[in-house]
């Protein structure tokens, strides 16, 4: 897959399939335009290009807050995302005020006539433009737009999983992603007390504007140094201890090195339960003993 920003010295001249939209996650509703775009690159011989943005368009339209800079996805693990969904090239282009205010036509004449489109393919919501033109507006392209895909009656999308992570449902999450939800971060130091309790904890700290899953203790996997372990999450303040700052930490099964500086992606699999503020280290253990049984067999 070729990324780039999206000017007309880098645009690919061979017939593509053209897919639109911002894909935060790229869910199992996301994948169905991607089915598309792939059923119709065979057909068509072409390749499949996406024309998006690096962060989200809402940003131009709120308030600032931080939350608005999150990500279902760590900007690697997006790149991956649209590369295993068939994406030969990715376009992006930052979504500003002056973009906001093209109108359909404006962003007909500026983008899609810039590529040499086989067909396009958008979302059952996509509106083109700030006259929030539809299809039509594409009536000189072979143009699909793809219906809503649900899960237990309801609409999948990047909100709802992200109140399912929110929630701590990462069950519900993953299986309206289609993957494991991932968070990727540093290796840091804590209070090196893990060790002294017989279960040290490697603290992750992400610099990616990432949603952490709600406070509680989870099944994970973490990759680190090229191989994936299985291992169990902690998510809080460390209450037995009064800790001040919430970390994300996890115990690795069956491993022994010291990996501070290192990248580590965790993948949540499951929830185990809340945190609990003991009151001693004897009841924290036993409950550890417990987690870990629960992980291991996961
Ligand atoms: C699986 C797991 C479950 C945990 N559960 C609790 C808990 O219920 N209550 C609590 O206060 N701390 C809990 N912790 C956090 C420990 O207090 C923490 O890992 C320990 O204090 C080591 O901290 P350090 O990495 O800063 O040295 C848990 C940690 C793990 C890995
Ligand atoms: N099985 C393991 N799981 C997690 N970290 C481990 C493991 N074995 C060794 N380590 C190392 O020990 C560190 C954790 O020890 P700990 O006493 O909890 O210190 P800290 O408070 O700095 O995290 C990790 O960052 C890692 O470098």
């Amino acid at each position: 897959m070729k990324v780039n920003q999206f000017s007309e010295q880098n645009l690919d001249a061979a017939p593509t399939i053209l897919v639109l939209g911002y894909f935060d996650g790229l869910h199992r509703g996301h994948q169905a335009l991607f089915d598309k775009a792939r059923e119709l690159a065979v057909e068509k011989n072409a390749s499949i290009s996406v024309l998006t943005f690096p962060e989200s368009p809402i940003l131009v339209f709120k308030k600032f807050n931080e939350d608005l800079l999150k990500h279902l996805t760590s900007p690697n693990k997006r790149l991956a995302l649209f590369e295993e969904n068939g994406v030969d090239f990715l376009y992006l282009t930052d979504f500003t005020s002056h973009f906001a205010k093209l109108t359909s036509h404006d962003f007909v004449q500026k983008y899609v006539k810039k590529l040499n489109i086989a067909a396009i393919v958008v979302g059952f919501d996509y509106q083109f433009g700030s006259d929030h033109g539809d299809l039509t507006q594409l009536s000189d392209y072979e143009s699909y737009q793809i219906a809503q895909v649900s899960d237990a009656g309801e609409k999948i999308s990047s909100t709802r999983v992200r109140q399912a992570i929110l929630d701590g449902d990462v069950s519900l999450a993953n299986h309206l992603l289609g993957y494991d939800y991932e968070v990727t971060g540093l290796v840091v130091h804590g209070e090196a007390r893990g060790r002294t309790i017989g279960y040290p904890t490697a603290n992750i700290e992400s610099k990616n504007y990432q949603y952490l899953p709600a406070i509680g203790v989870y099944v994970v996997d973490i990759e680190v140094l090229g191989t994936r372990y299985r291992g169990m999450a902690s998510i809080g303040y460390n209450d037995t201890f009064g800790g001040q700052h919430q970390t994300l930490e996890v115990n690795i099964f069956d491993f022994r090195d010291e990996i501070y500086g290192e990248t580590a992606t965790v993948y949540f699999l499951k929830r185990i339960r809340g945190m609990i503020k003991f009151d001693g280290v004897e009841g924290l253990i036993a409950q550890m003993d417990s987690d870990e049984k629960i992980s291991r067999e996961y």
